[in-house]
């Protein structure tokens, strides 16, 4: 569990389009540390797309999002120090090994407090393939690496796409372990449409329940 103060995400009537075509609109909703997220809709609804306007890497077409932490207003640009992202389209470094992998990482990310390198190693049960090239990695092993360096990023959001993709029962299940262990106090917010990987989210946001929506001027 970490010590992260309060963070707050504030949606404000926002909406995005893609040329002509609207993937969401409307969205008034507040998200807060200590809670987890489910962020839901069929294949293409526009999960990922709220999530990057969440994180700051892409804008709302129309509305608003604003941030604070500990109470103070932070601008979308310096959002990002306060996240740990996982997705399947963000890519590791192939040509690091599993070491220089992590280092790197945590060259951007401050560790969680009590957390060291060689226990990310353990936690992933890699042990003899510290010195291994991420790129002969299976995808599952490179899956378990991404989540593994979110979940032990101290920040005080942590946002998932997708988070067991690629993974076999076992890995669900580690990743369940993963979010007993270093989710609570956290603001997490979770892309999916498979329950084993929301079902502890106590807010569920309903894609579908944004679209065909009129907008407002
Ligand atoms: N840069 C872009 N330009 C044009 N259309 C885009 C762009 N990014 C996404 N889209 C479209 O927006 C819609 C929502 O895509 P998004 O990836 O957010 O869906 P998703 O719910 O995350 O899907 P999945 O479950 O398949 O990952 C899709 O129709 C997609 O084609």
């Amino acid at each position: 569990m970490t010590n992260e103060p309060s963070i707050t995400i504030y949606l404000n009537d926002v909406g995005r389009r893609f040329n002509r075509d609207w993937i969401f609109k409307n969205i008034n909703y507040t998200f807060t540390s200590g809670n987890s997220y489910a962020i839901l809709g069929s294949n293409g609804s526009g999960k990922s797309t709220l999530l990057q306007i969440l994180n700051g890497s892409l804008g709302p077409s129309k509305g608003k999002i604003t941030y604070t932490f500990k109470g103070e207003a932070i601008a979308t640009e310096a959002i990002y120090e306060h996240l740990s992202l996982a997705a399947p389209y963000l890519e590791l470094i192939e040509d690091f090994t599993l070491n220089e992998m992590i280092d790197f990482h945590f060259k951007f990310k401050p560790l969680l407090p009590g957390t060291s390198k060689a226990d990310i190693i353990t936690l992933l049960n890699l042990n003899t393939s510290a010195n291994k090239l991420i790129k002969y990695f299976s995808s599952g092993m490179k899956q378990r690496l991404k989540l593994a360096l979110a979940f032990c990023s101290d920040t005080a959001i942590l946002m998932l796409d997708e988070p067991t993709s690629n993974l076999d029962t076992q890995g669900i299940d580690w990743y369940r372990d993963l979010v007993q262990q270093f989710a609570a106090g956290r603001l997490t917010i979770i892309c999916s449409n498979q329950l084993h990987e929301y079902d502890f989210c106590k807010h569920q946001l309903h894609i579908a329940d944004y679209k065909n929506q009129p907008v407002t001027q």
